[in-house]
């Protein structure tokens, strides 16, 4: 049943009121005093409030400016009933002040029975408007939530393709990626490029004296030495076992040879301390880019590092080597 709360210091009127408004069916709080509407309107949260103008204490305009003000009593739409309705300023005061409607005394019933029902359809479906708007936002959140989810997976998904778990770096398939790539784009645009293959030196010895942990460790800090010397624009990965490739976007041989050697210098001077042992690695790399033997597509470039790796293997380990065709 729809509330109406009724506020009028005369009794008369209050009972007149609220007998009318029970008879069309309506459920009446009442009070004579201003000051407790507003408690009342608070707690109970009625659908409508009619209230008189001309009260002690608190007028029927004070009364519906703190309405207006609090936020739990805001939205209730209130009705002034009062004989003071003669003038337009004075309407416009009560409409100023925050009432929807107003109706004057004596009240005529049909009239307010008429006012009192149009005010309340309106409110419920402005309340039905307003919980419509919450769910909305409700949902808003939810789906920002799952947006902000979704992406996440995405990220974790996308590391996981192309990030090695072991060393942090990219892996053998976003490497290759990025090796067609960057070899199309060179080709394409006349640019130099570059690629070095880093493989540790006696590897297999290293973890059978070791064990694989040591090992491990020595491989993922080996990654993280390369990659403080490489810069922005370098794609560094892990190929695999104990093999990195480094890919230079914009770098000729021989300045690729140059950084192979900073590089090769760098992991050959680190020391890994396993608290028994201070240990120490070596690497041999190869070098090629896309001009020396001018390698048809991006599998030739990498057989060529390779092949250059293989050679700096043979001379002795712990060296570069640049690709020289048929050396
Ligand atoms: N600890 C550790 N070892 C690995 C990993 N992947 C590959 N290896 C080891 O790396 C070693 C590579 O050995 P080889 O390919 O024979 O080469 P090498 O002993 O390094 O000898 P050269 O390359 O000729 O200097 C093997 O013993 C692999 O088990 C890894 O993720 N962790």
């Amino acid at each position: 049943m729809q509330q109406v709360l009724v506020v009028d210091d005369e009794l008369a009127h209050l009972n007149a009121l609220s007998e009318l408004l029970q008879a069309a069916g309506y459920e009446v709080l009442r009070t004579r005093q201003p000051e407790r509407a507003l408690a009342i309107a608070e707690s109970a949260g009625p659908d409508l409030i009619i209230t008189d103008w001309d009260m002690p204490g608190l007028s029927g305009v004070a009364l519906i400016q703190q309405l207006k003000a609090h936020p739990a009593t805001r939205d209730i739409p209130v009705i002034m009933c009062t004989g003071k309705m003669t003038s337009s300023e004075s309407l416009e005061t009560a409409l100023g002040a925050g009432a929807v409607d107003y109706v004057r005394k004596p009240v005529d019933p049909i009239e307010l029975r008429a006012r009192v029902r149009s005010m309340l359809q309106l409110s419920a479906s402005h309340r039905a408007l307003l919980a419509k708007e919450e769910a909305l936002t409700r949902q808003n959140a939810q789906l920002r939530e799952l947006n902000a989810l979704l992406d996440r997976q995405k990220r974790a998904l996308h590391e996981a393709a192309t990030v090695d778990r072991l060393t942090g770096l990219f892996n053998r398939d976003y490497l290759m990626e990025q090796l067609s790539r960057e070899f199309s784009n060179a080709q394409r645009y006349g640019h130099p490029f570059s690629c070095l293959v880093i493989d540790v030196d006696h590897f297999k010895s290293f973890n059978d004296r070791h064990g694989h942990l040591v090992g491990d460790v020595v491989l993922r800090d080996t990654a993280q030495l390369l990659l403080r010397h490489t810069r922005r624009g370098d794609v560094l990965g892990r190929f695999g076992g104990e093999e990195f490739v480094v890919l230079l976007p914009g770098t000729p041989a021989l300045k690729a040879a140059a950084l192979a050697d900073v590089l090769r210098g760098a992991v050959a001077q680190a020391v890994y301390d396993t608290g028994e042992e201070r240990l120490q690695v070596t690497v041999s790399v190869g070098v090629a880019d896309n001009r020396v033997g001018e390698p048809p597509n991006e599998m030739a470039l990498l057989k060529h590092a390779d092949e250059a790796l293989y050679a700096a293997k043979r001379q002795g380990r712990d060296r570069v080597v640049r690709y020289t065709p048929g050396g």
